[in-house]
């Protein structure tokens, strides 16, 4: 486990990068590239640990995947060239692995378990098998299946009419996958719209799917077909910059080719309401994806709710903007975020005991926090607790917060963001 020592900035950041790969499009190109019959290109792929654990499932199951850097290629002849993995699958740290790849075990004629770190054992998983079990689905496992390690016999499936009591893309996802597999028409219902990456992809590896309102329906046994993919620098990582030029008097950066997907740019609306001064340069769309340049420049900010339907499109970004809070004009609340406890830490405790251990003041509620403006930060020893999300907060924080600070336990930056601290070194030039 890395410690790292970091120092305030003395000027603004400054300069242009292009973040890595988009984490949701990295890991769903690998899982549409091996279900589909063809060649699939990836470029611009994310190399963080979680989107490996990705491609080692499939390798598991037979596909062959060469990975070289950003790009990755893989040869399939669809799951029906699938082999039954002769060991237990590891899920390591990601969610998104785990509740799709469930998806997909589910309907494939293996037995198949998977197991994952201490964090993902502790996440719940019964929201993908309850309603995978409706469709068939034989998953065993503790508590009735809740918790990994899980066993998965898998059957040909049923279709599923679904309306998903949690607000969540992984579970959709898992049940659309699941769907595409099965027999029948799958149709999934969502209270509030959550990220649509396995809509977009589905349709551009040559599926046929109908998106009404909140509703997405999938006919099973529609055979995907290999495709290029171009995956967009990740709005979840380019948040990280966004915030530190609103907190760092003088900077001026640019994130460039960057997903524009509106199910994940929350972030940018709620930076608009406090004020930002972004400009944003939209420039093409690649395998259904926005992607364009956004341009901020500091200027101090006044707080602001976060609440209701925009929290799936940002609920990533909560860490970081929470940190933005405590330096804005005004209280900031966080509501409907309920969401936040089931991640790799509890994130409501974990941010707010990471902004106390810098001094700072935060109220926690059940499903948020209320976060007073104008506090200044002491540079403090903090933990990222394992969380990628939390360990990169407290590098922003150490910007502009007094005297030194240290980070502990910082590998966990390389779930989803290897270059962290390079990208920042280029932003300090
Ligand atoms: O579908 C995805 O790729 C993801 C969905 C979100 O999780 P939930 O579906 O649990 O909200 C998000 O937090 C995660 O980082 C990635
Ligand atoms: C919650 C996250 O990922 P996952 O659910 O895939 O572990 C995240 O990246 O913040």
């Amino acid at each position: 486990m890395t410690d790292i020592r970091l120092q305030p900035i003395e000027k603004g950041l400054s300069g242009s990068i292009t973040v890595p790969g988009d984490k949701s499009i990295s890991h769903r190109s690998i899982i549409f590239g091996s279900l589909a019959k063809g060649k699939t290109t990836v470029r611009h792929f994310l190399s963080g640990e979680d989107c490996l654990r990705t491609i080692n499932a499939f390798r598991a199951l037979g596909v062959s995947i060469e990975q070289d850097g950003e790009t990755v290629i893989l040869e399939s002849e669809g799951k029906d060239s699938f082999k039954e993995p002769l060991q237990p699958i590891n899920f390591g740290n990601s969610g998104t692995t785990a509740r799709l790849l469930l998806g997909v075990f589910a309907a494939l004629p293996f037995h198949i378990t998977a197991y994952g770190d201490a964090s993902l054992t502790n996440r719940p998983m019964d929201r993908v098998t309850k309603p995978l079990r409706q469709m068939g689905a034989k998953i065993n496992g503790r508590e009735k299946g809740k918790y990994l390690p899980l066993a998965v016999d898998g059957q040909k499936l049923s279709e599923l009419t679904y309306h998903t009591p949690v607000k969540s893309a992984q579970v959709k996802s898992a049940l659309l996958l699941a769907g595409l597999l099965a027999d029948g028409e799958t149709r999934i219902t969502e209270d509030v719209k959550t990220r649509d990456h396995t809509e977009r992809m589905l349709q551009s590896f040559g599926a046929k799917i109908d998106v009404t309102g909140t509703t997405v329906t999938v006919k099973g046994g529609q055979q995907l077909v290999g495709t290029d993919v171009y995956v967009p620098g990740d709005i979840s990582s380019a948040a990280f910059f966004l915030v530190a030029a609103c907190l760092v008097p003088g900077s001026d950066i640019t994130l460039s080719n960057t997903g524009l997907n509106e199910t994940r740019t929350g972030i940018l609306d709620v930076l608009r309401d406090m004020g930002a001064d972004m400009e944003i340069k939209e420039h093409k769309i690649q395998a259904g994806e926005r992607i364009g340049d956004i341009r901020i420049r500091y200027r101090s900010l006044k707080g602001t709710e976060i609440s209701g339907g925009i929290i799936p499109r940002l609920i990533d970004e909560l860490p970081i903007l929470a940190l933005l809070a405590t330096q804005a004009d005004g209280d900031t609340l966080i509501k409907d975020a309920e969401e936040l406890r089931f991640k790799e830490t509890d994130r409501i405790e974990a941010i707010a005991s990471t902004l106390r251990s810098f001094g700072a003041e935060v109220e926690t509620t059940p499903d948020g926090m209320r976060i007073p403006g104008n506090q200044s930060l002491q540079g403090a020893s903090a933990d990222s607790f394992g969380d990628h999300r939390i360990g990169m907060m407290i590098a922003i924080a150490s910007l502009i917060a007094n005297g030194e600070t240290i980070l502990t336990d910082a590998d966990s930056i390389n779930i989803s963001y290897p270059s962290f601290f390079a990208d920042l070194r280029a932003l300090q030039k």
